[in-house]
């Protein structure tokens, strides 16, 4: 395996002002980890602990307020085009077909003719599970549907970097289980061109299973806590093998929540 890093975020502060003569309001503080090549790496946290924040800004859709996030060499300072996002409510375009959805981010790319852009298109709906359902529109899809042309939306540009905030927490139990196992089966098969994967989670069970690495974040400002290497082969990844290491992540947040949530005496 290449082992090269795709992506460093540096020393990365990030603070919000707030109306009136308010102090701002620091969210992420002193951030550093990378991003190697072939990683699966999970951010968990508590709710505002700064997750959304971080990945979008990763995305270049929000700027450090001090710091720098590094992606294949190049300082991220807007949207690259090598990084695609996938959000927890699908966003898709409710007046598009599902083929048009996923043709979306390709419209701008001048190298693909437009029989290369169907061919990709097309591709992406057999590999992603849509087969049957290219004309069909949002509004006609179930949950894990939806989520699929989200994947297959995100997936089109051929990303190296996939950045996903949340994608299964809005479907059920199995679904999420499928659609999770077929995303890690297509990106381990290099059957996508995406090198690498971000997530960020509140499910420390399918972190743990679906991750290389889970990163802990502390609240108020949100920062690194603990970094999670995780050692057991993905295929050997039962309930039963990684229950351990579930439970050591879940009291470790737990133990960090009650902290902050605890009256301060002074
Ligand atoms: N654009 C913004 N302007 C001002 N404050 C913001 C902005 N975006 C986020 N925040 C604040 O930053 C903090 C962290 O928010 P963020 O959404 O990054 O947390 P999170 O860990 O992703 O939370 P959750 O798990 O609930 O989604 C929150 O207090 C939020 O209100």
């Amino acid at each position: 395996m290449d082992n090269k890093t795709l992506l460093t975020v540096e020393s990365v502060y990030k603070e919000f002002p707030i109306k009136g003569n308010h102090p701002n309001l620091k969210v992420l503080k002193d951030i550093n980890f990378s991003v190697e090549t072939n990683e699966f790496v999970s951010i968990i946290g508590q709710s505002g602990a700064g997750k959304s924040t971080l990945l979008r800004s990763i995305a270049g859709l929000l700027t450090p307020t001090q710091g720098k996030i590094v992606f294949e060499n190049k300082v991220i300072s807007k949207p690259d085009a090598n990084i695609s996002m996938v959000f927890q409510h699908f966003a898709l375009f409710p007046w598009l077909t599902v083929n048009q959805n996923i043709a979306f981010g390709l419209q701008s790319n001048r190298d693909l003719s437009p029989t290369q852009r169907d061919h990709r298109v097309a591709n992406l709906v057999k590999m992603i599970g849509l087969s049957g359902y290219e004309q069909s529109y949002p509004r006609e899809l179930s949950g894990g549907m939806k989520q699929r042309v989200g994947f297959a939306r995100a997936l089109a540009t051929e990303p190296s970097l996939l950045l996903l905030d949340e994608p299964f927490s809005a479907l059920d139990v199995v679904t999420s289980k499928q659609l999770a196992n077929d995303l890690i089966t297509i990106w381990l098969d290099n059957q996508i061109a995406t090198k690498s994967i971000v997530m960020i989670t509140h499910d420390i069970q399918q972190a743990v299973q679906l991750s290389d690495r889970i990163i802990l974040l502390d609240t108020d400002p949100g920062r690194i806590a603990k970094i999670y290497q995780i050692n057991v082969a993905r295929q050997d990844r039962t309930i039963r093998n990684i229950i351990d290491i579930i439970e050591e992540i879940t009291n470790e947040l737990i133990a960090r929540t009650n902290a902050y949530q605890k009256p301060k005496l002074i």
